[in-house]
């Protein structure tokens, strides 16, 4: 076989060159005065992947996404989405991007569906495309029947539903969601884990999530990666992460913290 043949077979039985992950991080800091929020982040998310982002409250999660998005300039580091510098590119690269933040503020005096559209108009999308996937949307998120509601109206859990909404219209390549499921009924839950799980399998899209339930990662995540005072305890697949036991065992572990309440004794009221 000449050499020519051969490199021409190794290059077709060669599995594909893996492109850049979907996120990748490298030495982001952040700091708010004197308190240091994220103290050196390192992490890659696979392109393909549904990865967690764990860790106690104020661990610096959502800075680190918040960087990681365009919303919150780091004092030093990169942030590359599928290979581009964000803080370099930030038009380009925010076009990849779907983004549920913390605590978001929306434009509430719209409808439902107001909202879903202007968040598909702003992103260059045509008005037919958006008012099709506007009424998949609604019914996929169960808001058919507010549709015509003001967002000021809404509950908790739908606000959180109809935010996710507007981050799906553009059909993204990567969906950052912080806390996606907090104050979401079970069954609104199980539908949005199934649109994400299709989005990722079917779709060739990337999520990452941040959750403080541990078992819905462990059940819906790939990968994880583990947070604590603006560290990376662990990063890597659910299994890696939560070798033998579950992934909370591992957590704690990982974490501590554990408190008997002991000190609380006055809580006690029958011992009056
Ligand atoms: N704008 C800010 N100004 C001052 N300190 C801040 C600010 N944002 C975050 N912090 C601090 O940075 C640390 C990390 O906060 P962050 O919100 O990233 O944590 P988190 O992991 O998302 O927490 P939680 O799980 O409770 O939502 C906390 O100590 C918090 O008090």
């Amino acid at each position: 076989m000449s050499s020519n043949a051969m490199s021409d077979l190794a290059a077709a039985t060669a599995p594909p060159p893996a492109g850049p992950p979907a996120l990748a991080l490298r030495g982001l800091w952040k700091r708010f005065g004197t308190k240091v929020a994220v103290a050196g982040i390192d992490l890659d998310v696979p392109t393909g992947s549904f990865y967690g982002l764990v860790g106690p409250n104020g661990a610096g999660k959502t800075t680190t996404l918040s960087m990681s998005t365009g919303l919150l300039r780091p004092d030093f580091g990169e942030v590359r989405v599928h290979g581009q510098d964000l803080w370099a590119a930030p038009i380009q690269v925010k076009a990849m991007l779907g983004v549920l933040p913390d605590g978001v503020r929306l434009f509430d005096r719209l409808t439902g569906r107001q909202l879903i559209t202007y968040a598909g108009l702003l992103r260059g999308m045509d008005r037919d495309t958006v008012g099709e996937r506007a009424q998949d949307l609604l019914e996929a998120l169960d808001l058919v029947a507010d549709a015509t509601t003001l967002v000021v109206d809404y509950s908790a859990g739908m606000t959180k539903k109809i935010a996710l909404a507007c981050a799906l219209v553009h059909a993204p390549r990567l969906l950052v969601l912080d806390e996606p499921f907090e104050a979401v009924d079970p069954v609104s839950a199980a539908n949005i884990r199934t649109i994400l799980a299709t989005y990722v399998r079917d779709g060739g899209g990337t999520v990452i999530v941040s959750s403080h339930v541990m078992d819905l990662v462990q059940r819906m995540c790939d990968h994880v990666a583990v947070i604590a005072a603006g560290h990376v305890l662990a990063a890597g697949t659910v299994d890696e992460v939560r070798g033998v036991g579950s992934l909370e065992d591992r957590f704690v572990e990982l974490v501590g913290g554990r408190s008997t309440g002991e000190g609380l004794a006055w809580l006690r009221t029958s011992s009056d």
